[in-house]
C-alpha cells in the first residue's frame, strides 16, 4: 500500500466539545462485537432508536451494509477483517469528532484489532459491547442459513466455525440475548449510557 506524504492535518475552527454542547450530549462509539446471529444488529438498531426517541443524534454502522460500499473490495480473510475492521474504527472515529454517539456491529474477531480502535479514540470514547450469546444458540437461529453452509463446508472460513473469535477480556458492558429480552439489553445499554454521563453535554465549554 502506498502512503502519501506532503500531508498536513487540518484543524477545526469548531471543537468537538462545542459539537457536542450544541447536541446536548457526549459522543462515542458503542462497539459491539459477537458471532453472527448473536444479535449485534438487531441491539444496535433498538439503542438507535430509543436514543432517537430521546433526541440523541446516533448512527449504526452495520456490517452488511458498510461491507456493500465503503468495504466492497474486502473478503472474510485474516488480513481483510483487520483492514476492515481498521476502515471502520476510522470512520467511527469521524463520527465520534462530529458529535454522534455512533453504534457499530461488526463481528471483529479479533481482540487486538479492536484494541486498536480503542486505542485510535479518546479514554471513555469506545464502549465495548460483548454480545456473548453461545454459538449453539447463534447456529440454531442460523438467521441467514450461513451456519448450515459452513457445516457443509460451502463456506470456508466461517468465525466460529472454522475461523477464530476472540472474546474481549474487558468489555465495558456484556450481554447474553440467550438470557435476556432485547428490551433489556438496551434498558441495559441506556442505564449504562445515563450513570457514565454520556447522554449529558459535557460542562465548562464557553458559547460561541
Ligand atoms: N466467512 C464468514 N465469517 C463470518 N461472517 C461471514 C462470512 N461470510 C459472510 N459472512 C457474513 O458477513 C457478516 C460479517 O461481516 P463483518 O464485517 O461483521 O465481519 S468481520 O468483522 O470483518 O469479521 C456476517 O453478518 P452478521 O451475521 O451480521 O455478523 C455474515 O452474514
Ligand atoms: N433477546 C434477543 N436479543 C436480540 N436478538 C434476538 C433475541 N432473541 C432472538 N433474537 C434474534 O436473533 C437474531 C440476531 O440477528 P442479528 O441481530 O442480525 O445478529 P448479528 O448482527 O450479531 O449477526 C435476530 O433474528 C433476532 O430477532
Amino acid at each position: 500500500m502506498n502512503h502519501a506524504t506532503n500531508i498536513t492535518w487540518q484543524t477545526s475552527q469548531v471543537t468537538q466539545a462545542q459539537r457536542q454542547r450544541l447536541l446536548g450530549h457526549r459522543s462515542a462509539v458503542l462497539w459491539f462485537t459477537g458471532l453472527s446471529g448473536s444479535g449485534k444488529s438487531t441491539i444496535a438498531n433498538a439503542v438507535e432508536k430509543a436514543l432517537y426517541d430521546r433526541q440523541i443524534s446516533s448512527y449504526v454502522l452495520d456490517g452488511d451494509n458498510v461491507r456493500f460500499g465503503l468495504n466492497q473490495n474486502l473478503g472474510f480473510s485474516a488480513e481483510d477483517r483487520t483492514e476492515n475492521i481498521r476502515r471502520i474504527g476510522e470512520v467511527s472515529k469521524l463520527f465520534v469528532d462530529a458529535g454522534v454517539l455512533t453504534l457499530t456491529a461488526f463481528i471483529s474477531p479479533y481482540r487486538a484489532d479492536r484494541d486498536q480502535v480503542r486505542a485510535r479514540l479518546g479514554a471513555s470514547e469506545f464502549i465495548e459491547i460483548f454480545v456473548d450469546t453461545p454459538l449453539a444458540v447463534c447456529e440454531q437461529r442460523d438467521v441467514k442459513h450461513l451456519y448450515a453452509k459452513a457445516r457443509r463446508g460451502e463456506i470456508t472460513g466461517f468465525t466460529g466455525i472454522d475461523a477464530p473469535y476472540e472474546a474481549p477480556k474487558r468489555p465495558e458492558i456484556t450481554i447474553d440475548t440467550s438470557q435476556q429480552p432485547l428490551a433489556t439489553s438496551v434498558e441495559q445499554i441506556l442505564t449504562y449510557l445515563t450513570a457514565n454521563g454520556y447522554l449529558t453535554a459535557p460542562n465548562g465549554v464557553a458559547a460561541p
